[in-house]
């Protein structure tokens, strides 16, 4: 039972889609911190930071999720992803508590013709997947007794994500134009958080050092990006949406700094079979997203 976490699950993030969405699911069991007390630029406070809060067990999604960007700012975003989260490992078993961190599918090459599987050798194409990399090996290597979730493509009704992008350039172009030779799984911010806050009791029932390692969780069911946008704009129509023309076009037509995997397709059968959840299909979970994104605006 969550409610036995009274105060005592330590979110690291504050604003960003995941920490937004566990705050709103953990009410008294989870404190979320985030800049300026905690940041990952200065890792020397880290400890103390810590130290205050007597957590239980700690749940990472600070990151550097900013995908084009990390190709110019390589220093920046290895600070956060690899450096952060090494330290956070590094604090969290000096006090000895198990992490449970979030990773990404963006660490596999995307060259794979059916979903990956954790043990598939991982080999990012991305400052960012390369960040995100260096950050699960570190976290594994200073805290063994770590939880690391991959996830992908994930959405939610704030933040910078592709169902926001979609929809506000919806409101501003008559027609759009989107890539669908990329899989993936979209996967529902409010979801994961579930997922992840429901096996946390397992993680200590269990024991952490059993539950330890690397496990895929998305959303159930894949789509290319441009499946994704087109269900993004039938949902949004029912509530008023003028639809722009969409156009499905190849990744060559739509150039960006950082290569995009061509399948970062999940198989998450390995955290059904130890925690029993499986994430939502997500063309059922998009809905309630856009239903909030038009009933706030
Ligand atoms: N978004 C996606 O599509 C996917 C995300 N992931 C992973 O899931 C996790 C959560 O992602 P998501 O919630 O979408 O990310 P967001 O970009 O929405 O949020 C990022 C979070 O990181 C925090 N952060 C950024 N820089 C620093 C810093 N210097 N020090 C401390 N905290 C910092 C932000 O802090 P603050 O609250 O202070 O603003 C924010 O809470 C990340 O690990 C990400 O790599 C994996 C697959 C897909
Ligand atoms: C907005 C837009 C994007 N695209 C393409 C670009 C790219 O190939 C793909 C996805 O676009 P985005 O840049 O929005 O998504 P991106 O930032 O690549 O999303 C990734 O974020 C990081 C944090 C992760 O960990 C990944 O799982 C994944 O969710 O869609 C279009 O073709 N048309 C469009 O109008």
């Amino acid at each position: 039972m969550i409610s036995n976490f009274e105060n005592s699950i330590l979110v690291i993030g504050r604003n960003g889609q995941l920490a937004t969405s566990l705050s709103k699911l953990g009410k008294e069991s989870i404190t979320c911190i985030g800049r300026p007390i905690l940041d990952f630029n200065y890792l020397d406070s880290i400890l103390e930071i810590i130290k205050r809060h007597k957590p239980r067990i700690i749940i990472n999604t600070a990151a550097w999720t900013a995908v084009d960007l990390a190709e110019k700012q390589k220093k920046a975003a290895m600070q956060i992803n690899y450096l952060g989260a090494k330290e956070l490992a590094h604090v969290c078993n000096n006090i000895q508590i198990p992490l449970i961190h979030i990773s990404t599918d963006y660490v596999y090459d995307g060259k794979k013709g059916s979903p990956y599987i954790e043990t598939d050798p991982i080999k990012p194409q991305t400052v960012y997947g390369r960040s995100k990399a260096a950050g699960e090996l570190a976290v594994l290597s200073e805290n063994p007794n770590s939880i690391i979730l991959r996830t992908s493509w994930v959405y939610s009704s704030c933040g910078e994500n592709f169902v926001c992008k979609i929809i506000n350039a919806s409101k501003k172009q008559s027609s759009l134009k989107v890539v669908a030779d990329q899989y993936g799984n979209p996967t529902n911010s409010d979801d994961l958080a579930n997922a992840i806050i429901h096996i946390i009791p397992q993680i200590f029932y269990k024991s952490p050092k059993k539950c330890q390692g690397i496990y895929n969780v998305s959303g159930t069911g894949s789509a290319s990006w441009y499946e994704f946008a087109k269900i993004i704009l039938e949902e949004s129509k029912n509530y008023g949406l003028l639809l722009p023309k969409l156009t499905p076009i190849f990744t060559s037509d739509w150039p960006t700094l950082a290569k995009r995997p061509k399948n970062s397709c999940l198989d998450c059968k390995k955290f059904k079979d130890i925690f029993g959840i499986r994430l939502p299909y997500w063309r059922s979970s998009i809905k309630k997203t856009i239903s909030e994104i038009f009933n706030k605006n």
